[in-house]
Formats: C-alpha cells, structure tokens, sequence
C-alpha cells in the first residue's frame, strides 16, 4: 500500500501572517509545512524561543487560548535541500520580497507554486519587471488577498485579533490574461495542488478561504487595498489602536479613498469596465464593481473592517513604526503617487496619498529618533 500523498509547503516569512497561516496548516490539513528563515541565526533563534513550535493566541475565541503546533521541520539558506520547490508562501513585508526570494530561485520553476500574501499592490510588477523575467521560467503564481488582523505582543506572542478571511486567484502575467473564465478556477481547484490544499473543506471554512477568478480577487484587493490605505498609515501616524478612530475617522477616509479610486479607476480600467463587457455571459461570474467600489461605499467599510472587526488591533504598519522597521508605504499610499506618474496624470490628483505617505515616514523618523536621541516631551 503506498502512503497518501502529503503536500510540502514552504512559508517564506514566518511573521503574522506567515504564522497565522501555518498554524491552521498545521491544525486542520496534513501538509508538511516548513518555514524558511533569513540566516542560521534566525533558525537557530526561533529554535531557541520556541522550541521548535509555532504559537497563536486566538484573541477573538472565548478565554484567548494560545494555540500551539510542533514543527517538523524549518529552514534557512545555508540548510536548504536543494531541491525544486513545490509550493511556496510569500508572507514577507512587500518590500522585503525580492531579497527574501534571492536565494530560493534556483529552486522555483516552472511547476512551483507561488502565492503572495500581503497586503498593498506593485508587488506583482516587481515579480514581471524584476525577478521572474525569462517567461518560460516561471512559477504559478497566486494572490492572498488576507483580512485576518495579527499582531505580534512585546512578549513576542502573535495575537490573532480579528477574523476576517483570504480570497484566493490566480494571477495572470500579462495583461490580456486579466480577466478570467470561471473553467480557470475550477481547474486550479481539481488540479493545483496548492489550491487544492488551501481549499481543503475543514482548513478552507477555519481559514475564510475563498476562491475566486482574478477579477473577483482583484476586486476583493482593491478594497483591502482602501482599507489599508486608510487604516494603516492614519493609526501609524496617530499611534492609536484601529478602534479608537472609529467615531473621527470619516473625514480623512474620505478624501484617502476619494483620491485612490480616481487614479484606480483609470489604472484597472478593463475591471470598472467588466460590467459592459462581461456580466451576462456565462462564461465568467458576475460583478457589480462600481457598486462597491464608490467613496461612500468605501468609507462605510473601511470603518466597518478596519475600526469594528480588527478594533483591538494594532495595524501592521504602527507595529513597524513602534519596532522602528521600515514599512510599506510605497505599496500604499506610495504605489497611488507612482500610479499617477506612471500614467502622466496631473501630480495634484494623488497629492492627499503623498501627504499621507510623507506623514507616515515622518511618523518612523520620529520614533528612530527618538531611539537614538531621547524623547523631547520628557525633558
Ligand atoms: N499583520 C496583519 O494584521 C496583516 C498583515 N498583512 C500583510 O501581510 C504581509 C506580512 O505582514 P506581517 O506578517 O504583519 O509581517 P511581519 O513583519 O510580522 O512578518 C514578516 C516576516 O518576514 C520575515 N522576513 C523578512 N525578510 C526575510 C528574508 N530575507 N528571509 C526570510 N524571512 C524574512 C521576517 O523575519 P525577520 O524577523 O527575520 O525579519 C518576518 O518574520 C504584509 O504585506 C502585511 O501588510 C495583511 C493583513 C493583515
Ligand atoms: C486588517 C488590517 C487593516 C488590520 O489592522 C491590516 O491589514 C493591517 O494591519 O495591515
């Protein structure tokens, strides 16, 4: 009798989200699941701190249970197998990607899987223009779009604080494959083996999976691209946990979203055009893009999923702020600015987003500052 087959899958990136994904991995699918660390040190470390086990707490479960799951296996560059891989998870910050990739290309082709999952948008062009640049050698490749919220405590603990889900696509490598019919997804779903392991039943209803056609992602991106765009650098700049702005956010929101959906909308046009162009055919899903995504909309939501269902957390972007790394910005408000220059709009059409995005890197200058030289108000 052979032995049922047991999917690998390496996580490149073992913060939040890496961790938030691999311990329901870990807890709901048989998949070998190894993380791969920067350097032996890092391995080491983690070995050190953790004993080899990967730990959430789940804020949102009645009593705040800290989960945790033995490892079997982790690596890093200097211990890696040497050989292709299968299935890989991107869960490092945007802009950390291409480094945290380097030494890993050998060893993806054309049979690898590779999902991102992060927040923000560019990434992919980074991917076409930058890394993966011969076009016969390249992986497949699929987005997370994630809502769940984690944070990472000063004790080091991940606290999972809002459940929220991840939509799944595939992602085309060039353009005139961006809109997709619904036989791509059914194919991924009966022969992929990534997807089929991500929408395993009992993983896929724990996890909030949803599979879905590009367009459909795309559309589910955008929007968690709004509320990203929103919540993260305004709580950076405030620092202030995502609820404490729910009742005093709306104005800001506002003018944030207002100005990103102008420059979307001329970016991703063949999407705000699909309605035209689509719907009714049966061929694709349908979809009701300028139905959802409008200001007033927008607003409503980003309040909705930023303040009320991650209210306890604390974003990603203030958590890089109060650790002094380097945060994303640029795949933010930042690719808005870069958007508008690209498609040689007036550059005061994107200037709330650059405001926006000079605050936040001031925001991170102040608390290096204030590392190194001491905190004025205190004197
Ligand atoms: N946290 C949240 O609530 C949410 C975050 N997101 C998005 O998910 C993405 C990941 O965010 P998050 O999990 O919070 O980020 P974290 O900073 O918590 O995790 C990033 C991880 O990547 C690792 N890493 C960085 N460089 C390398 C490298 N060269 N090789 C191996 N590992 C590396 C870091 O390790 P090291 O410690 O060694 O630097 C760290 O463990 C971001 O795009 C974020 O915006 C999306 C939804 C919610
Ligand atoms: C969901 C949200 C807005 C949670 O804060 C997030 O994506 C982040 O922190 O990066």
């Amino acid at each position: 009798m052979t032995a049922p087959h047991r999917t690998t899958i390496h996580i490149l990136g073992l913060g939040a989200m890496g961790t938030v994904l691999a311990v329901d991995l870990l807890r709901f699918t048989n998949a070998l699941v190894v993380p791969l660390f920067r350097s032996q040190e890092r391995l080491a470390q983690f070995q050190k701190a953790n004993g080899n086990k990967l730990s959430i707490r789940k804020l949102y479960l009645e009593g705040s249970p800290l989960l945790s799951y033995p490892l079997e296996k982790s690596e890093c560059p200097e211990t890696f197998a040497r050989k292709p891989i299968d299935n890989l998870v991107v869960t490092t910050k945007t802009y950390q990607t291409k480094d945290a990739l380097a030494p890993y290309l050998p060893y993806i082709n054309e049979s690898t899987n590779l999902i991102l999952i992060q927040n923000g948008l560019g990434v992919l062009e980074l991917l076409k223009e930058e890394i993966f640049t011969d076009p016969k050698n390249r992986p497949h490749l699929f987005q997370g779009v994630i809502s769940h919220g984690v944070y990472q405590d000063k004790g080091g603990i991940f606290n999972h604080a809002g459940w929220a889900g991840m939509k799944v696509a595939r992602l085309p490598w060039t353009d005139d494959e961006m809109i997709q019919k619904i036989s791509v997804v059914k194919d991924d779903a009966a022969n992929n083996s990534l997807v089929r392991l991500l929408t395993e039943p009992k993983f896929a209803k724990e996890f909030g999976i949803e599979h879905s056609t590009y367009q459909e992602m795309l559309s589910g991106q955008l929007f968690k691209f709004l509320v990203n765009a929103c919540i993260n650098p305004v709580t950076a700049i405030l620092d202030c946990l995502n609820g404490e702005i729910k009742d005093s956010c709306g104005s800001v929101f506002t003018s944030i979203i207002d100005e990103c959906l102008q420059i979307l909308r001329v970016a991703y046009r063949p999407l705000f055009e699909y309605h035209e162009n689509f719907n009714g055919n049966k061929e694709y899903p349908e979809m009701d893009i300028n139905g959802v995504l409008t200001t007033e909309n927008m607003v409503s939501e980003v309040t909705r999923i930023g303040c009320d269902v991650n209210a306890k957390n604390s974003s990603s972007m203030r958590q890089d702020t109060l650790f002094l790394r380097d945060i994303e910005i640029g795949y933010i408000n930042g690719y808005i600015v870069k958007l508008a220059s690209k498609l040689k709009l007036d550059p005061s059409c994107c200037k709330v987003n650059k405001t926006i995005e000079e605050l936040a890197s001031l925001r991170l200058a102040l608390n290096r500052s204030r590392n190194t030289n001491g905190d004025w108000r205190n004197d």
